[in-house]
This record gives structure tokens, sequence and C-alpha cells, in this order.
């Protein structure tokens, strides 16, 4: 029987249990982070059961809003933002929240806060909810400086300062990756035992990859630096192979296979969109730090994606992350059409 027992995971690191590994190598820590995170968690799976029912709960297609951006919420963007704000709020160590979903950051009533901001987009990838395809739960976590006087600036501040930061993908299975500044890990949800179990230990990103991630649908409007780095990965001018294209269109699908694979994953400006499509404080610095993380770069053409300063909570920025070389060469490109 001794197949069948390698064919599991018999040590059973859950995500708990490493959390907590990770707590008592701080000795001042006092178990709020910990907590925080068993919230997320929570949320995560709530989310993944959601996600798994969808075609038979009727949670497929449009709740008739729109949100901050513009863009129709699904009703899994609205259910899933409801359980996050809730999962949150109940964990007691919680101050502000800012979500893709709500116009405003959410300040926690007093009696129930604690000392951190989350910024996190509940559904990514919304647009492919109906069919099937893999969507996420991106989050990234600050410390407020003063829990009785919280104010925006609390959650407007570099990527750089997160303390912890992750990403749970609900696909052909349910993963959780998770950094608190110490290398990134992966857990993956074992349905029976509704556990995350860690499962990819210690992630480093290859220093390059094979692959590019881009919507190329928007080529017509990108700038130099952006075309000549997608050209030169079909049309490599140093003997070496083309890099292959992957692009699902859910950033959390697109930039967990960059991490594990390697290669770069990009949105970058265009002429329609100076400042790119995606949002700084919940998808850009929580992918970002998880890079650095394991080992990659990010970069938004003209600066370290997590050394910006974000001035409104739904901002925008371009981003190029992934391989460290492969960034490195889209550096070189823009520092070269800056001369
Ligand atoms: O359809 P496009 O323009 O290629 O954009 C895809 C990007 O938009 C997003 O779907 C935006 O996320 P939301 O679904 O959370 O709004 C990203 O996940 C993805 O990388
Ligand atoms: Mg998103
Ligand atoms: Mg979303």
């Amino acid at each position: 029987m001794d197949h069948e027992a390698d064919a599991y995971r018999t040590d059973l690191m859950t995500i708990t249990r490493y959390v907590l590994n990770e707590q008592s190598r701080n000795p001042e820590a006092r178990g709020d982070l910990t907590i925080l995170l068993s919230h997320i968690v929570l949320g995560c799976k709530f989310v993944a059961s959601a996600v798994n029912k969808a075609g038979l709960a009727k949670l497929i297609g449009l709740a008739g809003e729109t949100n901050v951006q513009a863009k129709e919420q699904k009703k899994l963007d609205v259910l899933s933002n409801e359980v996050f704000v809730k999962a949150l709020v109940s964990s007691g160590r919680t101050c502000v929240l800012v979500s893709e979903e709500d116009e405003e950051a959410t300040f926690v009533e007093p009696a129930l806060r604690g000392k951190y901001c989350v910024c996190f987009d509940p559904l990514d990838g919304s647009s492919n909810i109906d069919c099937g395809v893999s969507i996420g739960t991106i989050f990234g976590i600050y410390m407020i400086k003063d829990k009785e006087n919280v104010t925006l600036e609390d959650v407007l501040q570099p990527g750089k300062n997160m303390v912890a930061a992750g990403y749970c993908m609900y696909g052909s299975s349910c993963t959780l990756v998770l950094s608190t500044g110490n290398g990134v890990n992966g857990f993956t949800l074992d349905p029976s035992l509704g556990e995350f179990i860690l499962t990819h230990p210690d992630i480093k990103i290859p220093n390059k990859g094979k692959i590019y991630s881009v919507n190329e649908g928007n080529a017509k409007n990108w700038d130099e630096p952006t075309a000549k780095f997608v050209e030169k990965c079909k049309f490599p001018k140093d003997g070496s192979s083309p890099k292959s294209l992957r692009y699902i269109g859910s950033m959390v699908a697109d930039v967990h296979r960059t991490l594990l694979y390697g290669g770069v994953f990009l949105y970058p400006a265009d002429k329609k969109s100076p400042n790119g499509k995606l949002r700084v404080l919940y998808e850009v610095f929580p992918m970002s730090f998880l890079m650095e993380q394991a080992g990659g770069q990010s970069f938004t053409g003209k600066q370290r994606a997590l050394d910006l300063i974000p001035t409104k909570i739904h901002e925008r920025s371009p981003i190029f992350l992934g391989s460290y070389e492969d960034v490195e060469e889209i550096k070189g490109l823009y520092a070269e059409q800056a001369k």
C-alpha cells in the first residue's frame, strides 16, 4: 500500500500550521495576522464553493449593477465582495478595507477595529465566470500607524510596505499562494478535508522564461518598448527560440502560470489607456510583492512597481512582471527610449 500513501501528501502542513510557524519566528507577534489570514482563508473556501456550484446555483450572469470602474458586476462579484467584507470585518483585525467592487474605502466601526488594512479584488477575471475559466481573489495587507486615527493615507502607501499578499485561484484545483515577506508558498485545497495543504513550498520563479502573456488585441495602441519586446519574443535575433504566447484574461491565472513556469505577464499602457488597466492597490501591488518574493521583478515602464505611491484607491498602472531576466530586458527597452 506504500504507493497509495505516496500518492497523497501525508506531511499535512496546513496553511494554519504554516502561518502559526511564521508567527512564532517573530517574538513580538501576538497572532493578529494569523487570525486575519484565517478569515481570508475562510472567505476563499466560501468563494471556491460558490464558484464550483455557480452554474447550478444560478450564480452565473449579471447582478444588474455597474461598479466604480463602470464594469458590469456579475452575481459572483457581488457575492464574493460580501463574503470578504464580512470575513475581514468579523476578524476584528482590520480597520480599512479597499475592494474593487466598492467605490469608497470601508472604515470598520471602532469596536471591531484592528491594526491592518486589506486591499482586495474579491473576484478577479470575472469576465471568465460564465465559461468556467479560472478566476481568483487577490489581496494585499498593510499595517496602519494608529488605529485610533485612521485615514485614507493608511491605504495609499507604496506596495513595498505590505506585510503580506496573496491570491487564491479557483481553477482545476483551488490554490492559495501566500507571502508574509519570507518567500512564497502555495497551498491546495483538499475538498475532502476542507483544508489548504502546502503543495508548492518556497516557490522560485525561473530566472528566464519561455512564455509571454499579453492581450495582443491592443497591439495597435502600444508604445514602442512594448511593441519591440513582443516582437523580440516572436522573432528573436539572438538565435534563441521564440517564446510561446499564453493569455487567459484572468490576472490570477496568468500570473500563477508565470510564477510557476517563468516568463512575463504584461498589461502595458497604450494610447487609449495611458495608465493601463490593472489597479494598483489590489492587482499590481500584491502580484508584484509575490513576484519579488519569488525572485522575479515587477516594473511599471517607469519604476519598480512596489515603489509607486498611489494617490487614489482605484488608481491604475501599467505592469510588466515575471522572470528577472525577461523584466530586465523590458527595463532596457524603456531606458533606451528615454535616452
Ligand atoms: O480583457 P483584457 O483587457 O485583456 O483584461 C484582462 C484583465 O482584466 C481583468 O479581468 C480585470 O480584473 P476584474 O475581473 O477583477 O475586473 C484581469 O484579471 C485581467 O488580467
Ligand atoms: Mg481583477
Ligand atoms: Mg474583480
